[in-house]
């Protein structure tokens, strides 16, 4: 069996709020455990409303964020490793950005062409312009552009779509095994986002890599996720096959999050979201959603739940399932009737 190609072990970070002496402490990402297999490309999507965590997760894999506590291991080889400056570039050419505004990807000032030939060199793809103009070429036609159509150009001169795209292909020059996009299509026309992340589809199996999918708009990733994490205040509440996740729901805010599909660009946080919740759901004792959820109990209250492997591939953060079986199938909560709580109620 392969190795897997990405760990995320008890991964926490936590920042400093207020002042420096009635500050307290948030933690934006709350002992997150993932692993992705590595034997066939994945779109693994981290998704969750506004604040959730997926950023800081984003950033820490990119290692622009030091963990407060826990690893990443990527292809067996830990974040820690590439700290050192020496190994910067093994790194980049193991794991490549995608960033939500395309135009601070690129400098104004400098041909977009330019920008392209000068990461295939400066990363060992290519020895010279001529080689590297291959390399590009070939990237670009990945992402459906001609070189012919961005030699000579400035970034302000392209769409913010095609740029987009154009950044898509810069991330593929050298062939990563893992491309992490924060947002990428949340900045784009509506109606072409399901273009771009098509792409992705598309590209994990031409170029071999995998892609950590991070967003708001649970439609997009709906379509091309292989695998869906969902976070809330910071931690991973569940995990699992895209399907099966998506098709049965195990916690109640995914099933929540849920009744927003297939609209793409809808954002959850517009849907269900009150963001004053937002502090106090950090500071919450017990099950951070409790305040919410329809299900809850006196115990999502006042205890931390435990992760409950429903299988090998599908794990879930409830007490709804602390006496799951997996031979019997056993769910211990009654569904409630959603339509006697006003206060879950959804604007549509
Ligand atoms: N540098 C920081 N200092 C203090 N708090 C931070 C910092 N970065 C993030 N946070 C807080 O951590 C929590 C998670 O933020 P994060 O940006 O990771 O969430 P997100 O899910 O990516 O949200 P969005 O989709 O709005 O970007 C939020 O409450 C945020 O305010």
């Amino acid at each position: 069996m392969a190795q897997n190609i990405l760990e995320i072990n008890d991964l926490s970070r936590q920042f400093k709020i207020g002042g420096m002496i009635f500050g307290k402490k948030l933690t934006a990402v709350d002992q997150v455990s993932i692993s992705l297999a590595g034997d066939k490309p994945q779109i693994m999507s981290i998704v969750g409303e506004s604040g959730c965590g997926k950023t800081t997760m984003a950033k820490m894999i990119l290692q622009l964020l030091e963990p407060t506590s826990g690893n990443i291991v990527i292809d067996g080889v830990p974040l820690s490793h590439y700290a050192k400056r020496k190994n910067r570039k093994e790194f980049y050419k193991m794991v490549q950005p995608i960033f939500q505004n395309p135009f601070t990807s690129f400098s104004s000032r400098k041909r977009v062409d330019s920008y392209l030939y000068e990461t295939a060199i400066n990363l060992d793809i290519a020895k010279t312009r001529k080689e590297a103009k291959a390399v590009v070429s070939e990237v670009l036609a990945s992402v459906g552009i001609e070189i012919d159509h961005v030699i000579g150009k400035y970034p302000n001169q392209f769409s913010g779509g095609e740029l987009q795209r154009i950044s898509i292909a810069r991330a593929l020059i050298p062939k990563p095994k893992l491309i992490v996009a924060d947002e990428p299509v949340a900045m784009i026309d509506a109606s072409l986002r399901m273009n771009i992340v098509n792409l992705f589809k598309k590209l994990k199996d031409e170029y071999n890599v995998n892609f950590i999918y991070i967003t708001h708009d649970l439609s997009t990733a709906y379509y091309v996720s292989d695998y869906i994490a969902t976070m809330y205040r910071g931690n991973l509440i569940e995990f699992g096959y895209a399907k099966k996740v998506l098709n049965e729901p195990a916690h109640p805010y995914t099933e929540l999050l849920l009744d927003s599909i297939p609209r793409v660009g809808r954002k959850w946080d517009q849907d269900v979201a009150p963001p004053v919740m937002e502090s106090k759901e950090y500071e919450m004792e017990g099950c951070k959603f409790a305040g919410r959820c329809i299900y809850a109990k006196e115990i999502c209250h006042t205890t931390k739940p435990d992760m409950i492997h429903l299988n090998q591939q599908h794990k879930v953060l409830c007490f709804k399932h602390n006496d799951y079986k997996p031979e019997n199938h056993i769910r211990v909560y009654e569904k409630l009737d959603r339509s006697s709580s006003d206060e879950f109620k959804i604007t549509m």
